[in-house]
């Protein structure tokens, strides 16, 4: 049996995996929503006869009394029949949402185990990613719907045809015969859309890109600078009429195939009904039988058609579906190790061996055998032009990547088999390209350890660390101040400027109070820490870093020299290869590449230009 499931085609393990969350989501609904169906199902074909049976009665001369027990009967159906197609949309209604917040908590769980960034950087997953969201929401409820209305459809079908065949068995032959393209037909058309939209999906993402981007506060600047709106208008306007003219081929092709199946309907129904009234003019057919026979072409027709379309429509989601369940069921992207080894406070230090990497197969080497050792409680800066592969070290050491040769050791260990919540857990990192959270002043440094949320004395310390406090405290709200414009607090819903924008430096000294918020952590992490600070803030910053650093383990990476030269050791990353390295003192005596990069920064203080400047070519 279980390999059997196993073997399964995608496809129907699809259908179980959504009938699952459904399930899962809304037992009782799904429940209620099944029994509304099956008596929808059969309600048309009860109706048919009952009518046919009063007809035949009152045209054999039943009295009148007689008649109105199957009169009520009606009535009563017909009252249902009005009912329920309203409380089967409503209790759907009550599904869809309760099946898309499941859906979404798993898909967003599933993104929360990716390790890596490597996902991130691939258009593919992204494109995956992109459908699974739109998808998340409602194929799976489409799918078990689809499942469900299409069942509908066969059961009223299958039991008029059984009483057509009692009318007319040529007739209910010729009507399955006309039903079997109609179903192949719709089935296509569900494929292609869904191969158009995966098509599209690209062009989609990326006039996305465009329209984000005319409306995005960062980009206003250049934008309205370099005059970019009417280019940028244009890409994403060309975006849209390419998209516009996938969609509008695939509706052409859409409406000539529907046409073509309505008038292959239209011919059915009409050779039907001249059947029936020549047969009803020779006799063979009573009132009644005629009112089942016009009752059973129209249900058939209409079966048909709902069949088509719950089926095109379940068949698009279950494509949809289908990436849906690839993102919540992706392989790790890392390695995870089934056991991983605990690892203690730092003691020894953490150490790349020969560590070669590039981000794919295609890419050039980024990192060329690096060997590099930062001693517990030793800080280490790495220093190198434009593009040397600093950056990546970086993500190497925060294990978002795993190094394509070599190894990572903490302690001795692989960071491999360490587990990476725990890894990570033991370091604290500002990176270069920080992030502004569209949240309060204090959410936005409480976000460096949950457990500062809402702890006033903590929060105010990283943030006088960091040279930010006094600022913070004097917005209009303190810390509980939002640093948007995008959003309103919910208590301040519709005060037009209750959020505050702070400078691109002060933004950084937010981003640092999250860092000394881990101050306590083994290792520390500073990319380009003091890019965005003014001289008097990095040379307090200076003190608050060597406070920070204090017999703590750090690397830092700064293009800023004055940050660098305070580290108990400098390495010189040039094309991906440690090419120097020493104290700062050391490297300033061997005149090389180090020594020349100072310089040529000191010169830009010096009251006399021209002293030595250092060129990119110069660097190996
Ligand atoms: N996600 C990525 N996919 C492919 N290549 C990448 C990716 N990220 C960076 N690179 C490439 O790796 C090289 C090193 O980039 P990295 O960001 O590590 O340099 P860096 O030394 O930090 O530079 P900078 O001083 O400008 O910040 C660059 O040539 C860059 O194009």
């Amino acid at each position: 049996m279980k390999t059997a499931i196993r073997r399964a085609s995608p496809a129907v393990r699809r259908i179980g995996s959504a009938a699952r969350l459904s399930v899962s989501a809304a037992p009782h609904l799904l429940c209620v929503h099944i029994a509304m169906a099956v008596v929808a199902a059969l309600l048309p074909v009860a109706m048919a006869w009952l009518t046919k049976l009063t007809l035949d009665g009152l045209s054999a001369g039943s009295s009148l009394q007689q008649a109105v027990a199957p009169a009520a009967v009606l009535a009563v159906g017909g009252l249902v029949a009005g009912i329920l197609p309203h409380a089967s949309s409503y209790v759907r209604s009550c599904m869809e949402r309760q099946v898309g917040l499941h859906a979404q908590t798993r898909l967003f769980e599933a993104v929360g185990r990716i390790i890596g960034l490597g996902p991130f950087e691939s258009p593919t997953f992204l494109d995956r990613l992109n459908l699974a969201k739109q998808a998340g929401g409602r194929a799976p409820l489409q799918v078990v719907d689809g499942f469900i209305g299409a069942s509908k459809s066969v059961v009223t079908m299958a039991a008029f045809v059984g009483s057509l065949s009692v009318v007319s068995p040529e007739l209910s032959v010729f009507v399955v015969i006309f039903g079997f393209p109609v179903i192949v037909a719709e089935v296509l058309l569900a494929r292609r859309r869904t191969a158009m939209m995966w098509g599209i999906s690209p062009t989609e993402r990326r006039e996305f890109f465009y329209n984000q981007l005319l409306s995005n506060v960062n980009a206003a600047k250049e934008i309205r600078l370099y005059s970019l709106g009417r280019f940028l208008r244009n890409r994403m306007l060309d975006d849209r009429r390419l998209i516009n003219s996938a969609r509008e081929k695939m509706d052409r092709h859409t409406f000539r195939v529907q046409a073509g199946l309505g008038l292959m309907a239209a011919l059915v129904a009409g050779a039907g009904l001249l059947w029936a009234v020549r047969a009803a003019d020779s006799g063979r057919l009573t009132l009644g039988d005629i009112t089942m026979l016009v009752a059973a072409i129209a249900a058939v027709q209409s079966g048909l058609a709902q069949f088509a379309a719950q089926t095109a429509v379940a068949h698009e989601a279950l494509v949809m579906f289908g990436h849906y369940e690839t993102v919540t069921h992706a392989e790790p992207d890392l390695v995870v190790h089934a056991a991983p080894r605990a690892i203690a406070p730092l003691t020894s230090g953490i150490e790349l061996h020969d560590v070669w990497f590039r981000y794919s197969e295609d890419d050039d080497w980024v990192l060329r055998g690096v060997n590099l050792s930062i001693g517990a409680g030793k800080s280490v800066a790495v220093v190198g032009l434009n593009g040397a592969g600093k950056s990546t070290l970086v993500k190497l050491l925060c294990r978002f990547y795993d190094p394509t040769r070599g190894r990572i050791l903490w302690d001795g260990i692989d960071l491999r088999d360490i587990d990476v919540d725990e890894l990570r857990s033991r370091m604290g990192a500002v990176f270069q390209d920080f992030m502004h959270y569209d949240m309060t002043a204090g959410e936005n440094i409480a976000l460096g350890d949950l457990s500062a949320l809402g702890d006033s004395a903590r929060l105010h310390d990283a943030a006088e660390h960091a040279g930010i406090h006094k600022k913070l405290v004097g917005l209009p709200r303190g810390y509980d101040t939002l640093l948007s414009r995008t959003f309103y607090l919910e208590s301040e819903k519709g005060v037009e400027d209750s959020g505050v924008l702070l400078s691109g430096g002060e933004w950084q000294r937010v981003a640092l109070a999250r860092v000394f918020l881990r101050s306590d952590r083994d290792f520390l992490i500073l990319d380009e820490p003091t890019s965005g600070l003014d001289p008097e803030a990095e040379y307090e910053f200076h003190s608050a870093l060597k406070a920070l650093r204090e017999g703590r383990t750090s690397l830092v990476i700064s293009h800023r020299m004055g940050t660098v030269r305070t580290a108990d050791h400098i390495v010189v990353l040039a094309q991906g290869k440690v090419t120097e390295s020493g104290s700062h003192e050391e490297l300033m005596s061997r005149e090389n590449v180090y020594a020349k990069l100072f310089r040529a920064q000191a010169a830009g203080y010096s009251p006399q230009p021209g002293v030595a400047v250092v060129r990119t070519q110069e660097v190996p």
